[in-house]
């Protein structure tokens, strides 16, 4: 049965056009409002089951307010939209739209949109009842267990990660005389990792004097509903309020949410949990109704929590004020190989454990290098599909003549040459995953058959005449800009929303310099190992030169960089690091795109820094054929080809 759909657009004549094409295309259109106040009434009283809307609206309030109450309502919502201002834009991508669309646009794309939200729709609630049973049911085994104070509140703060992306959280009662019930702020420090400071802890680390904190605390405003702050509004409240703004300048946070729990007080402070986070926009409308939705259960607990911890005896002080409080990382020993704990590989983490249990499709997205496959690898680890196979296919690597016979099989006469059947990568993955690197180079012909497969979860053989049914789950990657490649006609729309589910987006190295040192420290003791060398550091001097260093090639190429510096290390420490002789050894503006080589600069780069290493050496133990693994005859041969002089001065 086709849906109802509610058009919120306040000019007639495209209203009345999206009518045609939606009663055309078979959905039944239960209303057209043109302002807020009767799309509201139309909500009420047609219950639609998706809204088209456009941005801007007749009358004071527009189509993001009217968003805001949809989300509420859970009706999911298409944004019609011609070019707005990016403040707007922004805003309207906070409510969560469950698509886009910039007008002029084709009645195939508002029709796909349509069918791609509902799947959407449907797919996210299943995500989030999943999550929060999971909550739910942590929560109540907490409870049930009981135990010291502040182990408890880290239980349930640990229980909230995978709801609420935060990086940092006070909890608790605050102000003087809570003990043995005191508030506690909790600073994100690894996957399952935080620093827990009470008052004493958090003055140390702030360095602030003890009456001034006091007085922070004091100044604390009540608060008596869920609230959230965001970017700006974030800015200008932490300004007025100074335990925030403290909070804020010292751990650099950029947005907040405020849980008050109901009914629990002491002296007329109230228990509340305080999110912060270091995105600018981390929360939004869907964080109060979750709020509101799990009150009661949260309430419950933390009654239980406080009569526990009351007949627990009254040593609820910590050892120390700080303390480091680590969680069960064996829950998830396959993220001990992914290094890093910047705020942005760990909403990395975050989102691989949000998805990984699932079969939903992944997109991952991000430049070469990033760890995209790692990614891939890592969600298939983390998921009940584990123990079956994984297949990766690199579609640009892939002969364009062959790539449909390697992809889906192909029967036995087939074409010339197909002298056997052959099972193509498809149904290797059957039970496990299929992971579709660079999927932005398949071409058309062949992403038509994987919407059959995405839609259908079945293949055809080449030459093959039966359909088989296949059980898998995509993940792809790209370093390219698909929207653009839609843009441009050479990549399908369905395609994309069926394969951009749940979408992860990799930062590049230089966005996150703070994981460079653990990464060098993790890529030392792998080479060191393959190399039998004994490695056991870095200076000073050459770590500074690799967090200085802008990072084209990512993870991939600091991982090579640190291979030729272990390989070429004379002592057991690493002193001189080998970076590119390119621009980039100047240093790319850190934060400006990076500079694209083609493959023989790369080249040219790579063999001029491994000889400068090596003195110039060619040949022999210590020389740069060694290292490079190539013939000394062929490395001459390259270095005349790229026009490489030993006169360079090595
Ligand atoms: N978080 C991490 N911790 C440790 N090693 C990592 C991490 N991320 C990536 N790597 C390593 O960096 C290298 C590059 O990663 P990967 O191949 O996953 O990148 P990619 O984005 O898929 O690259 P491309 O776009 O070129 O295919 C790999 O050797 C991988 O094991």
């Amino acid at each position: 049965m086709k849906q109802k759909i509610l058009i919120v657009e306040d000019l007639f004549v495209e209203a009345n056009h999206l009518r045609i094409i939606l009663t055309r295309a078979g959905y039944q259109v239960t209303g057209i409002a043109r302002t807020f106040e009767e799309a509201r009434e139309l909500v009420r009283t047609n219950q639609p089951d998706i809204a088209l809307l456009d941005i801007m609206l007749a009358g004071k309030k527009n189509g993001i307010e009217l968003a805001k109450c949809l989300n509420q309502q859970h009706i999911p919502f298409i944004f019609l939209s011609a070019n707005s201002s990016e403040d707007i834009l922004r805003e309207a991508k906070a409510t969560r739209p469950s698509g886009f669309i910039v007008k002029p646009f084709r009645e195939k794309d508002l029709l796909i949109s349509l069918e791609i939200a509902e799947y959407l729709h449907q797919n996210s609630n299943d995500a989030q009842l999943r999550k929060e049973a999971v909550f739910l049911q942590d929560l109540k085994t907490l409870a049930e267990n009981g135990g010291e104070w502040t182990a408890q509140l880290l239980g349930i703060v640990k229980a909230f990660q995978r709801l609420i992306p935060f990086d940092y959280v006070s909890a608790g009662f605050f102000g003087k005389n809570f003990l043995p019930f005191k508030g506690m702020h909790f600073l994100r420090i690894g996957f399952d990792e935080y620093q827990a400071m009470d008052a004493e802890g958090l003055r140390m680390v702030t360095n602030v004097r003890a009456a001034e904190l006091a007085n922070m605390m004091a100044a604390l405003p009540p608060i008596s509903q869920v609230e959230y702050y965001n970017a700006e509004k974030f800015r200008k409240m932490s300004a007025e309020i100074p335990l925030k703004k403290l909070i804020a300048g010292k751990f650099d946070m950029r947005s907040n949410l405020v849980m008050p729990i109901a009914n629990i007080s002491i002296d007329g402070k109230q228990f509340f949990f305080c999110f912060y986070s270091r995105r600018p926009d981390a929360f939004g409308e869907q964080d109060l109704e979750l709020c509101a939705r799990l009150q009661p259960a949260i309430e419950s607990a933390i009654r239980k929590m406080i009569r526990a911890a009351s007949t627990s005896g009254p040593d609820m002080e910590l050892d120390h004020a700080i303390e480091v409080m680590a969680g069960s990382r064996s829950e998830s020993p396959v993220f001990d190989s992914m290094v890093g704990q910047s705020h942005l590989m760990l909403n990395i983490l975050d989102l691989i454990s949000q998805v990984a249990p699932s079969d939903t499709s992944v997109l991952i997205t991000g430049e070469s290098g990033t760890g995209k496959e790692h990614v891939a690898d890592t969600i298939h680890q983390l998921s009940p599909r584990k123990s079956k196979p994984f297949v990766k296919v690199n579609c640009a690597a892939l002969p364009i003549n062959l790539i449909e016979s390697e992809l889906f099989g192909h029967e036995k006469g087939a074409f010339t040459g197909a002298t056997e059947r052959r099972i193509g990568r498809f149904e290797q993955a059957d039970g496990g995953t299929i992971f579709l690197d660079e999927i932005g180079d398949m071409p058309l012909e062949v992403q038509v058959k994987l919407l059959r497969v995405l839609q259908q979860r079945e293949i055809e053989r080449v030459g093959g005449t039966q359909p088989i049914k296949i059980n898998i789950r995509v993940i792809t990657a790209t370093n390219r800009n698909l929207e653009r490649a839609i843009a441009e006609g050479k990549f399908r729309l369905d395609i994309y929303y069926r394969l951009n589910v749940f979408p992860i987006a990799m930062p590049a190295l230089r966005e996150r310099t703070e994981d460079i040192a653990p990464l060098v420290h993790h890529f030392i003791g792998y080479f060191g190992r393959k190399t039998g060398k004994n490695i056991s550091g870095i200076s000073d001097r050459a770590l500074a030169m690799l967090m200085d260093y802008g990072w084209p090639g990512n993870i991939r190429e600091l991982e090579n960089v640190i291979e030729r510096s272990v390989l070429l290390a004379k002592g057991n420490s690493i002193d001189t690091v080998y970076l590119p002789a390119h621009p980039a050894v100047e240093g790319i503006a850190k934060a400006g795109p990076p500079v694209l080589k083609n493959i023989f600069e790369n080249e040219r780069d790579h063999i001029i820094s491994v000889l400068k290493a090596c003195e110039g050496r060619i040949s022999g133990e210590n020389g740069a054929a060694k290292i490079l693994a190539i013939p000394p005859t062929t490395l001459s041969s390259k270095m005349k080809k790229l026009g490489i002089k030993k006169s360079i001065g090595f």
